[in-house]
């Protein structure tokens, strides 16, 4: 490259980073949890490579919280333990021994996710939901279902976040509830997210999924839409649009709105830099759900 392209290139450089500017501003000092569900983490250099996003994301002054899943991960050493992994509507049914094997997988992929955000030069910390007694929850009961050591959130302390956070650490969660039994419950990641970033008044939820975001027909990529309210979201809930994984996560979208977080944003994890892309323009990628329509 000749000096003239060297020039070139930096000005570039600097224009983006320019651009950048008022959402840096924005976010500044804002709470940000990031649920990064196992669909959208394919292989370690995807993984590393959203991690780094996100390690940039708090370098910059925002104060990220990750909350991962890792069902497909779950399913697969459920399967080497020779049982055959079980769902009820969206639910792992989570007997003692899955119950073992999910808090071993989770506690594995939650080192992985701090080794990376190390490697990325900020340190993190990793938590289940038992520490400190951070989420406490209840049994989930389903008509008809014994769900097993599955957990329905009751009540998130924030304590330990805040003063992580204060320090500077960012905190990495697994969905891991403390029940009244004191026993580890298994709780759906996204319920997780969901209730730490109502808990925490987040200006931002992002769920990073492995879907551009929510499509009014999943097979017609010209439907995704960018945005939408609460009434509009409600409704593709009772209109039965959306089904699979995209319900309970559409749910938990209204739910963490209705509590206070300011903005929910379901994005394909599997897009390089889906959240830089998000955070720094305009239009942002995905969909954005908001409290009210924008216009
Ligand atoms: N209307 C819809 N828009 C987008 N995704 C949908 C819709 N209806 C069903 N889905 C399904 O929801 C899935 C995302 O949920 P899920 O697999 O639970 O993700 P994760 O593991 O990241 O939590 C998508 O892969 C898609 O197949
Ligand atoms: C109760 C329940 O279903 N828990 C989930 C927790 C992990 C999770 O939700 O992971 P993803 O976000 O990758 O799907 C499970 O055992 O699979």
């Amino acid at each position: 490259m000749n000096q003239a392209e060297q020039i070139e290139q930096s000005k570039q450089k600097a224009e983006v980073l320019t651009e950048a500017l008022p959402y840096i501003r924005r976010f500044n000092n804002c709470y940000v949890v990031v649920k990064y569900g196992g669909s959208a983490m394919k292989d370690k250099e995807l993984q590393k490579s959203v991690i780094r996003d996100v390690a940039l994301l708090k370098l910059i002054g925002m104060k990220p919280i990750i909350v991962h899943g890792g069902g497909k991960e779950i399913s697969k050493w459920v399967r080497m333990s020779g049982k055959e992994p079980e769902f009820y509507h969206g639910l792992r049914v989570t007997d003692k021994d899955t119950m073992e094997v999910a808090e071993m997988v989770l506690f594995k992929v939650n080192q992985e996710l701090v080794a990376m955000m190390a490697e990325a030069g900020v340190k993190a910390v990793g938590l289940s939901g038992k520490d400190a007694e951070m989420i406490h929850v209840t049994k989930k009961e389903m008509p008809g279902k014994d769900l097993g050591y599955v957990g329905e959130v009751k009540s998130v302390d924030t304590e330990l976040l805040e003063a992580l956070i204060e320090d500077d650490f960012v905190p990495v969660i697994s969905p891991i509830g403390l029940g009244d039994d004191f026993e580890p419950y298994n709780i759906n990641a996204d319920d997780t997210a969901c209730a730490v970033a109502s808990a925490l008044n987040a200006e931002k939820l992002v769920f990073l999924t492995d879907i551009e975001g929510v499509f009014v027909d999943p097979e017609d990529k010209s439907t995704l839409i960018s945005e939408m309210d609460l009434a509009q979201a409600r409704e593709f809930i009772e209109k039965g649009v959306v089904g699979g994984g995209m319900l309970p996560k559409l749910q938990n979208c209204i739910e963490a709105i209705e509590k206070g977080v300011a903005r929910v944003h379901v994005l394909d994890g599997r897009v390089p830099h889906c959240l830089l892309l998000e955070f720094f323009t305009e239009k942002g990628v995905g969909t954005a759900i908001l409290k009210e329509p924008l216009f």
